[in-house]
């Protein structure tokens, strides 16, 4: 016992090497954990805790969030015990945060099995139970075995774990399917066919999850076992009658983005949706729909674009018929429709290629059914990007409502956002309310500052994403209700997942596509949002559209923090001021670092420069005094004061200031 201490301490002290020699090698995920168990947790291997085992409440609201999840789950365990009941193995499913949610075992070790924690509500997390196959499986979202003297508390040694993470069909981690023994051969090599076991039937299970989301769109799947691929293709991508991918399997998202090294097989998010068929293999959208008619195997070949693989391939039909069973007979030769009206769309940006790029994934996302994710800094335009979403979508004439989540109050947000049935309150709301998500039935529902959505609602919120339906307060039976969610932050929610301030599992729900904004500061096509704010501006006041060159350039050269809602203001003010007759660099407001106004107000900390005249103001001898400070340094001057370096050079020239070395060339 004391040896197994002393060694999970020499690793976790760095004192030798960690012995992996792969990345997803399980003797490098387990040593990386003892690491993290001793370092990150503070726990001592030898001083073992109690198992934990979470209320039925806890447990009630775990399985609640993954019921459809488990029910396919469920039908896996059950052919998988099939298999390894006679090995003497029990089952467990958990949740994203080790949660045991499913169980499957033998009542006649009943004891044991509780005894050891293999029950249902047992918590695996890492941080409170050490190195095991669970708890470390969520941790480094792979596949592994934690054998016996692996797991990192003493009263776990006897056992063997092989666990590996479930993945989603919009590549959220959902949790972990785990087989484990009560006692097992010293050997690791043992556990051999317990990993491939797991292995197979985590990804059966996610691959019927998928299908069973995507019932209602094209599915190809490509294969490397020949014939097989109708009954075991290992990439899957749900795709629209477009050809636009709308979904896709962990594997598809490993092999398809070049991703697979780098994650430790980790699927990547984000980087497939919205993508077009023929840019992920080296095809066309005909060659696809080819696949639906052809019988011979040597047409079935595709070919990716990243890394060249050759795949089978084979097309599964949509379930639902629809208009996109039509698409088969009739496949779309382009992309996007020549008919879709984008103009709202187009408008938002001239010649910025990162701008280009996100309207591009926005045109071929509207009408798909995907919940969008929109980031970008404050002022950045996400709410008017998602007005413009909803307007090129074929329910542009059904209403789109924005909700504020970080601007109604507490208190209120709830009944707002789900609404309630007379008789609810008392007072002047008692006639009741529909709420916001049903008032965008059929429409847009767009959820600004979703990251400032209490934690109690992001819980609700979830429930209506998954079943499309809200029970207002006060009511007995649910309302249906056809939901499009665009959602938009200027917050890491990411960052925010980890404090533990945002749902892991409402953020994939919302990021079905995440598109983000660049800054103004960025954007090569500054010049065109200028020219087409000043003229909406210029149109409202009856004012005229003229802009000396000298206040573009101020315009072109200022940082704007506050973005193009900053531009916005910025204009407005400068149109008001030059009572419509045109713009010029006086009008600009001080931020932008106007000439008099702005020396003026500088504060007076310096003593006046011996060489500076003595009509001089003081605030040039402050600024002459501040340049021979700090050695004529122009960033650091701009800093000191509080202003941009252009406003220096302005006040320099106003004044008349030459540095040495300009008075040098001068001479
Ligand atoms: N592409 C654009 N063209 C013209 N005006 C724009 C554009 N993008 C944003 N704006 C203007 O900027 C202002 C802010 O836009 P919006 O409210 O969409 O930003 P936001 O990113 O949602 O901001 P916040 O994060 O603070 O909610 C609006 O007044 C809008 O008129």
């Amino acid at each position: 016992m004391q040896q197994h201490v002393d060694r999970i301490l020499e690793v976790a002290s760095g004192a030798i090497p960690l012995r992996g020699t792969h990345q997803t090698d399980s003797g490098l995920l387990i040593e990386r954990s003892w690491f993290r168990c001793v370092n990150e947790y503070g726990l001592d291997p030898s001083k073992p805790r109690r198992g934990r085992i979470e209320t039925r409440q806890r447990l009630r609201e775990s399985r609640e969030q993954i019921e459809e999840y488990m029910l396919v789950a469920r039908a896996g365990m059950e052919q998988l015990f099939k298999r390894v009941r006679a090995l003497g193995y029990v089952l467990l499913l958990t949740d994203a945060q080790g949660i045991t949610v499913d169980y499957i075992g033998n009542d006649s070790w009943d004891r044991e099995l509780r005894n050891a924690g293999l029950a249902l509500g047992a918590n695996w997390q890492e941080s409170h139970a050490g190195t095991n196959g669970i708890g470390t499986c969520i941790a480094e979202q792979a596949a592994l075995t934690c054998h016996r003297d692996d797991h990192f508390f003493s009263s776990h040694l006897g056992l063997s774990c092989t666990t590996t993470p479930l993945f989603g069909p919009e590549g959220d981690f959902i949790g972990a399917l785990d087989v484990s023994a009560l006692s097992s051969p010293e050997a690791k090599e043992s556990q051999h066919l317990a990993l491939h076991l797991t292995l197979l039937y985590g990804q059966m299970i996610e691959d019927a999850n998928f299908l069973r989301h995507f019932r209602d769109r094209w599915i190809l799947r490509l294969g490397t076992a020949g014939p097989l691929v109708d009954v075991c293709g290992e990439l899957m991508l749900a795709f629209d009658k477009d050809g636009v991918v709308v979904g896709a399997n962990p594997a598809a998202r490993r092999e398809l983005c070049g991703l697979a090294i780098a994650t430790q097989g980790k699927p990547q998010r984000d980087t497939i949706v919205g993508r077009a068929l023929d840019e992920l293999l080296r095809c066309r959208l005909d060659d696809i729909w080819k696949l639906a008619r052809s019988a011979h195997l040597d047409e079935q070949t595709l070919i990716t674009a990243t890394n060249h693989q050759v795949y089978q391939a084979s097309l599964i039909v949509p379930r639902v018929p629809g208009p996109t069973a039509v698409a088969r007979i009739e496949p779309a030769n382009d992309a996007l429709s020549a008919k879709q009206d984008f103009a709202a769309l187009d408008k938002l940006a001239g010649e910025d290629r990162h701008m280009g790029r996100v309207l591009d994934h926005a045109r071929r996302l509207v009408d798909k059914q995907v919940s969008i994710l929109v980031q970008g800094e404050t002022g950045t335009g996400k709410e008017v990007f998602a007005r413009a979403l909803h307007a090129c979508s074929q329910r542009k004439d059904m209403p789109f409502v924005a909700v504020n989540c970080a601007s109604i109050p507490e208190t209120l947000i709830e009944s707002e956002l789900f609404g309630y049935t007379p008789g609810t309150f008392t007072g002047a709301r008692s006639r009741g309310m529909k709420g916001l998500i049903q008032q965008s039935d059929g429409g847009t529902l767009f959820l600004d500052e979703i990251g400032d959505m209490p934690l109690q609602l992001q819980t609700r919120l979830l429930r209506v994403l998954s079943e499309r339906e809200v029970l207002p307060l006060g009511a007995e039976r649910p309302v249906k209700v056809a939901l499009t969610v665009i959602a938009a932050s200027h917050r890491d929610l990411r960052k925010q997942i980890a404090a533990g301030t945002f749902r892991e599992d409402l953020y994939y729900r919302l990021c079905g596509a995440t598109l983000s904004l660049p800054p103004l500061r960025e954007r090569g096509d500054k010049l065109y949002i200028i020219d087409r704010i000043l003229r909406e501006e210029a149109e409202h006041l009856a004012a005229m559209t003229a802009i000396s060159p000298a206040a573009i350039d101020r315009l072109l050269e200022y940082d704007w923090p506050g973005n193009v809602r900053q531009l916005r203001n910025v204009i407005r003010f400068a149109l008001a001021i030059s009572d419509g007759l045109g713009i010029g660099e006086e009008h600009l407001p001080p931020e932008l670092g106007e000439p008099a106004p702005s020396i003026a107000s500088i504060e007076i900390k310096a003593q006046p420069a011996a060489n500076v005249s003595a009509n001089a103001s003081e605030a040039e001898r402050e600024l002459l005094a501040t340049l021979q400070r700090l050695r004529w340094n122009i960033s650091a001057v701009a800093s000191e004061m509080g202003v941009s370096r252009t406003t220096i050079y302005h006040l320099m020239r106003r004044h008349n200031i030459v540095s040495p070395k300009d008075r040098d060339l001068q001479a």
